[in-house]
């Protein structure tokens, strides 16, 4: 039998509606998607006026509340209809009335009609108590006339993005959205399908330009509802546990859609992992339901992960058939995983035909993958199942939806050698009676067992350069591999020469490098294939072996962790991207990049400058200044980037100010600034984002760079993000000038320190050398830690050879 049409994938610029009660976040949503795509926002008020040239309000005043309604449902199809493309509409309180509900489910035959909803609680408390209850009430129709639905988690709580000290958190980000954009823009990729394709243009190299299924090795942890909600741990313990997160749906509390959105919002914030959504419909200790009861149960919650956007829904094929087709129908830009289990005694064993012809149905109903789990009780042999994965490919022609197998028993999964992908696996502070499958399996224990059996090869890796020895690198990459089951190393190595690092590079267990000065331009020319950013630069920081047997890119990024032979190796920058994530991290909605008018200063002319700058305008700024005592090399750097933007699609063409105040069209994003004494370039926006890129103390003799800023370059009035590079010492002039000035002038600025930076880079260049997830609130904690112990003069802190 074939698959149902999926009648859920909309035209990726269709617009995107969203609805919900007053007060769920719909305008804010909507000015952050906006930007994310780089969309007109539509906002059903604005709208209003437009067609009829008076606001809502006064229509009503004028025209009386029967004439208003009448109007204001007229508006509201017209919004619809006559901006289909390209936009994000924001609908007010018209959503409400029927006739626009009407509108709205016919909508969601070509867009994505998004319900916007967060805890009730908290819309009450904005609402007008008198009229709360029936508004939330009237809410909960909005279910019924979208075809997705995003659970705004309260992101209220205070931030800290780099601290002068672990403790005191003096650096509070004064943004409250931070987790809210993430969340969302991240959903808004999911759907609108543009997520994986980004990602692997982006950088193919990177953790989640490989989805699970198409990595060498893959782990799923395995979370059950009736555990998460008696959870006294915080989530974020759980941070790279595998990669990807099963969430199982074993118990139907009343208000189950809401525990349910707000579970799947939750662990999306905290593990920032793709989600398998799995409804269990026998779960253990749980009532047995009648299939009348069931079945229309598990369907509408089956519906729901996929109006949730999950990546991946579960659907177990022995199930009722009207449920299966309902989710494939449904199921959008959520790939379906088709399971069959067989949990009791008598599980036909693998080289019984009926597990192929069960691999057959689920590729004729288009299943995205296939997952194959039986009860054994050591009646088939390991090689049976290797002989079933061989049988499937050698019988049933592609397009072949991976494959996912095992067999488990009373202790659990049998071996976690047994699947290569989407191995289940618990958390290790999991009690073992929590899931039958994973039972005693972890991450780090599984992954392990990968290199003892010398499926995989402990490997070396370094950061080099001439002066390396105070590096915190080691520190961090050591934990994260002792974090992961890795058995590798890292260690600072010191050197100068091409020869000694071509040297290091070309062992068979050389797993990757962190550069520094002189190498970052210096192995260019080695370099077969470089990212896009890296060239853009015209530096790198991380290089890696490539040791695929094809020249697909998959094939190298899934040789990682191997040994072998190297002759080409892959070159990319880091330092950017880290810069990059901080900015992003730190800036406040209000000082949103808006490219026409954001500016951007950046300070000091050497490589990190240039990463500075190629954050910037990757963030979207077109006016970037840059200061630097020797001007002539700010030149150079201003140059290399104004050149570089002509060869690019898409640079806006930005208008200069005149001197007559007329406005001139340029492709110049870079500019110098001279002299400290000059005042702010007239008819440009004051900075609100600032990168300081000169170290604060001085290495070769020259005297150190004590930068502070001009006051006058500090009013704008939004304040904004200042990052300093520098860590020695961590509270460099800048940094002690902004804590200052937060403090009696402006307190919207956010300082972000040098640990903050380096921690983000080492974070980076450990998933793109190991392709594994880092654990990055370790990396972060061990760099404080570490980074204390040298000022303490403590022996652990500096290290490495010299070579
Ligand atoms: O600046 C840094 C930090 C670093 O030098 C380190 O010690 O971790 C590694 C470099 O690749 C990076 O550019």
């Amino acid at each position: 039998m074939l698959g149902p049409r999926n009648e859920r994938v909309f035209d990726p610029n269709a617009s995107i509606v969203l609805v919900g009660c007053r007060g769920a976040g719909k305008r804010t949503l909507g000015f952050m998607g906006a930007l994310h795509l780089r969309r007109r926002l539509v906002t059903e008020d604005h709208y209003f006026e437009k067609l009829t040239g008076i606001s809502r309000g006064q229509f009503l005043l004028q025209h009386g509340k029967d004439l208003f309604a009448r109007q204001d449902v007229e508006v509201f199809k017209c919004m619809l209809d006559s901006n289909r493309f390209g936009c994000i509409i924001e609908c007010g309180m018209s959503s409400l009335s029927e006739e626009a509900q009407d509108a709205l489910r016919e909508y969601c035959r070509t867009n994505p009609v998004i319900y916007i909803h967060r805890e009730r609680e908290q819309i009450a408390a904005l609402l007008d108590a008198t009229d709360a209850t029936a508004l939330l009430k009237a809410d909960e129709k909005h279910r019924e006339c979208s075809n997705f639905e995003f659970y705004n988690l309260d992101d209220s709580a205070t931030h800290c993005v780099g601290t002068s000290t672990s403790a005191d958190c003096q650096q509070t980000v004064p943004s409250k959205l931070l987790n809210v954009r993430e969340d969302f823009t991240k959903f808004l990729d999911q759907i609108t399908g543009r997520g994986a394709t980004k990602a692997w243009l982006e950088s193919p190299f990177s953790v989640v330009a490989i989805p699970p299924e198409f990595r060498s090795y893959s782990y799923t942890l395995r979370l059950r509802l009736s555990y998460l909600q008696e959870l006294d741990m915080a989530l974020e313990e759980f941070e790279a546990s595998a990669d990807c997160v099963e969430f199982i749906i074993d118990q139907w509390p009343g208000d189950v859609a809401e525990v349910v959105s707000k579970q799947v919002a939750l662990l999306r914030r905290k593990l920032g992992l793709p989600i398998i959504y799995h409804v269990e419909e026998n779960p253990r200790g749980q009532r047995r339901r009648a299939p009348e009861e069931k079945n229309p149960v598990d369907s509408d919650l089956l519906e729901l992960g996929l109006r949730l956007g999950v990546e991946y829904l579960s659907v177990d094929l022995q199930r009722d058939e009207s449920l299966i087709q309902r989710a494939l129908r449904y199921k959008g830009r959520s790939k379906v995983i088709g399971n069959y289990w067989y949990m009791g005694f008598g599980a036909p064993p693998w080289h019984d035909d009926q597990h192929l012809e069960n691999y057959r149905r689920a590729q004729s109903l288009g299943c995205d993958l296939v997952r194959m789990a039986r009860f054994s009780t050591g009646d088939s042999p390991v090689g049976y199942l290797e002989s079933f994965k061989k049988r499937v490919e050698q019988t049933i022609p592609n397009p072949r939806p991976p494959l996912v197998a095992y067999d488990f028993s009373v202790l659990g999964i049998r071996t976690p050698l047994q699947s290569k992908i989407l191995n289940p696996v618990k958390h290790r502070d999991m009690d073992t009676d929590h899931d039958f499958i994973a039972i005693i399996n972890t991450y780090s224990h599984s992954y392990g067992l990968e290199f003892q059996q010398f499926l995989l090869d402990p490997l070396e890796f370094y950061v080099t350069g001439s002066n390396v020895s105070w590096s915190l690198s080691p520190a961090m990459q050591n934990a994260a591999y002792e974090f992961s089951g890795m058995p590798h190393t890292f260690q600072a190595v010191t050197c100068s020469t091409l020869d000694r690092l071509t040297q290091i590079c070309l062992s068979d267990t050389f797993g990757g490098a962190s550069l520094t000065a002189p190498f970052k331009l210096a192995i260019m020319p080695q370099l077969k294939v470089k990212s896009h950013h890296a060239t853009a630069i015209g530096a790198v920081n991380v290089v890696l072996p490539l040791r695929g047997k094809t020249n697909a890119i998959l094939d190298h990024a899934n040789s990682r962790n191997k040994a072998g032979a190297a002759q080409e190796f892959f070159g990319d920058n880091t330092d950017w991207s880290s810069i990059f994530t901080c900015l992003r991290r730190a800036i406040s909605p209000r000082n949103y990049v808006q490219p026409s008018k954001t500016t951007g200063l950046v300070i000091g002319a050497g490589g990190m400058a240039r990463a500075a700058i190629y954050a910037l305008i990757q963030l979207g700024c077109r006016n970037i200044f840059i200061y630097n005592r020797t001007v002539e090399r700010a030149r150079e750097v201003a140059n290399h980037f104004n050149n570089w933007a002509k060869g690019q699609q898409g640079m806006v063409v930005m208008a200069k100010p005149s001197a007559d105040g007329s406005q001139l069209p340029t492709l110049e994003i870079c500019r110098v600034i001279e002299r400290l004494a000059d005042p702010w370039p007239e008819g440009y926006q004051l900075p609100t984002m600032i990168i300081s890129c000169v170290p604060a103390t001085s290495l070769d003799g020259t005297p150190p760079a004590d930068f502070v800023m001009p006051e006058g370059w500090l009013r704008s009035p939004t304040g904004g993000v200042v990052v300093e590079l520098a860590y020695e010492p961590l509270v460099t002039p800048l940094v002690a000038q902004m804590y200052a000035y937060r403090d009696q002038v402006n307190p919207s600025w956010v300082v972000v320190d040098g640990l903050e930076v380096v921690a983000e880079m080492a974070i980076e260049a450990f998933e793109l050398m190991t392709g594994r997830m880092a654990p990055k609130r370790l990396m972060k904690d061990v760099c404080r830690r570490t980074w204390e112990q040298q000022q303490r003069g403590g022996g652990d802190g500096a290290s490495g050879l010299v070579l």
